[in-house]
């Protein structure tokens, strides 16, 4: 009888914890809704939202398509109420060149989530910071020291070795030893694109391959930089009310500690074994970024100390392998649902590279299909369909309204890339649309932006630029592609940090 009392009471108090909570959260969420905008602002428009939770149960499983929804009725400046967020959805091109350009500094700063701040990584890194001084310095060594062309054009041996193991990994599973006959084996192809950029980032950022194909450390590797992703592109009730911050009501911060450490852990290692080396004496010097990175640690401006170095490798492993991995395996995607696209894209690579000769980085600019190819996967299927959250670090006006100081900005890239008024048939995958246009996506032609525009622009895009038109090119070029009996290919998306298709592909190859 005492314990069923206890249990009652212990429930009781319970039930007014929450209770409490939850009136406490709603007080504050008005009070801070009422305290950021000034009676007079006159706020973008936006669907009803309900009480406390505001617009949150409109987000469903893929955000971006629910405000691609939302804006036809709104419009392409909207407000939202994520909990306590205030948030303005952009969805056209003439807003986002608005915010991401002419208000580029205002709108510069980030909606810093849970997630991000464990392991300190939000005061460190270089996605999170805010635009000021360290920032810029970060920002300065990728650019000049990273991701140059002169820095790439050293390292594209190495990537040229890393395609090379991927098509040695696909060629083992043609039918017939790789020859072309019999039945091969279906490749994952999303799963061999993230091991292939995860060995051309390594290859490029510290001359190791991390990986094999395969392999037990293969998959725990991409299951913690998945894990961080994950993590990152998790909605967060603790993000939405900050009160419950302490509370972690779905754990995504014990699992944030956990995946950040394991891959802070890795680098520490790679940055130790490093240092180890070059006090050896006699030991070689490695011509790559970690080998820049020390050097610009000792006797310059920069400052760097291995804590900046190695959240500086997280942010570019993180930001850089699963969302170029993504893209490879929606291009495969479209280009197995089109034929005709894929004879066009591989006549273009026999013709101008030749049948027994591989694609080379210098290649690329004269493969004008390929090109399209690629832009019309990042138009169709953009990597980050809502870019980094922005926030605005104070009030500004745009097209008439107010957006007040902290709101949170999101660039609706992938409804801007499906939008019938700027599109002609948006909903179809055709590269043709590009061959005689000069748009491009280096973030000046905002109806083409998936790599943002402006000071926060991605800084990986002179990498991608070289990995990712390099990647599709050997999976085409040296082999043909088919799916298993009874398979249908869809192109259904799973939102996270990067744009993922739902259903993984795979599809078994024939050595051409
Ligand atoms: C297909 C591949 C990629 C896509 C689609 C992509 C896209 C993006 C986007 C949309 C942003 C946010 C821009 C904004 O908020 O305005 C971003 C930021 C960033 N990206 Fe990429 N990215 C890719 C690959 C890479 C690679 C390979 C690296 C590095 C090796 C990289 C490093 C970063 C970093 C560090 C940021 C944060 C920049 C900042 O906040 O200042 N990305 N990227």
């Amino acid at each position: 009888c005492v314990c069923v009392c206890e249990r009652d009471e212990m429930g009781f108090i319970t039930l007014l914890i929450i209770l409490f909570t939850v009136l406490w959260a709603a007080v504050l969420v008005f009070r801070s809704n009422s305290r950021r905008r000034p009676s007079s602002a006159k706020l973008p428009p936006g669907p009803y939202r309900f009480p406390i939770v505001g617009n949150i149960p409109q987000l469903g499983l893929n955000p971006h398509q629910s405000f691609a929804n939302l804006s036809k009725t709104y419009g392409p400046l909207m407000s939202l109420h994520l909990g306590s967020v205030y948030t303005v959805v952009v969805s056209s091109p003439e807003i986002a060149r608005e915010v991401l350009q002419k208000h580029d500094q205002v709108f510069s700063g980030r909606i810093i989530g849970a997630a991000a701040q464990v392991h300190d990584h939000h005061n460190i890194s270089i996605a999170y910071l805010p635009a000021g001084i360290e920032w810029r310095k970060k920002r300065k060594i990728c650019r000049e020291h990273m991701f140059s062309t002169h820095r790439l054009d050293e390292s594209q041996a190495l990537r040229r070795e890393k395609l090379q193991k991927l098509c040695d990994y696909v060629s083992n599973c043609c039918g017939g030893g790789g020859g072309g006959g019999g039945d091969g084996r279906a490749v994952n192809i999303g799963e061999a694109a993230f091991i292939t950029s995860l060995n051309l980032m390594s290859a490029t950022l510290f001359s190791v391959d991390f990986t094999d194909f395969d392999s037990d450390a293969t998959q725990d590797l991409k299951e913690t930089i998945e894990g961080v992703a994950k993590i990152l592109g998790t909605p967060n009730l603790a993000d939405f009310f900050p009160i419950f911050k302490r509370f972690d009501p779905q754990g995504i911060q014990k699992k944030a500690e956990f995946y950040f450490g394991k891959l802070l852990g890795l680098f520490e290692d790679i940055i130790n074994q490093r240092l180890e080396s070059r006090r050896t004496v006699g030991s070689s010097r490695k011509n790559d970024l970690l080998e820049t990175l020390f050097d610009l640690s000792q006797g310059t401006d920069y400052d760097l100390t291995c804590k900046d170095i190695k959240h500086l490798l997280v942010d570019l492993f993180v930001a850089g392998t699963d969302t170029t991995s993504s893209t490879v395996e929606w291009a495969m995607t479209e280009l197995l649902l089109n034929p005709e696209k894929m004879a066009n894209a591989k006549n273009e690579l026999t013709t101008l590279i030749g049948k027994n000769k591989q694609v080379q980085e210098s290649d690329i600019s004269k493969l004008p299909y390929l090109r399209a190819l690629v832009k019309e996967t990042f138009r169709y299927h953009p990597g980050g369909p809502l870019l980094i959250p922005h926030k605005a670090e104070d009030d500004v006006e745009i097209n008439g309204y107010t957006i007040p100081k902290d709101t949170q900005i999101l660039v609706n890239v992938w409804a801007i890339g499906r939008d019938s008024s700027i599109w002609s048939n948006p909903d179809s995958f055709e590269p043709e649309r590009f061959l005689d246009s000069k748009v491009d996506f280096k973030g000046q032609d905002f109806e083409l932006i998936p790599f943002g525009s402006g000071r926060r622009m991605c800084p990986g895009l002179p990498l991608v630029d070289r990995m990712l038109h390099l990647t599709v090119a050997s999976l085409i070029h040296n082999f043909d592609w088919k799916l298993e009996a009874g398979v249908k290919l869809d192109t259904e998306e799973k939102f996270g940090l990067s744009l993922h298709k739902a259903v993984p592909l795979e599809a078994i190859p024939t050595k051409v």
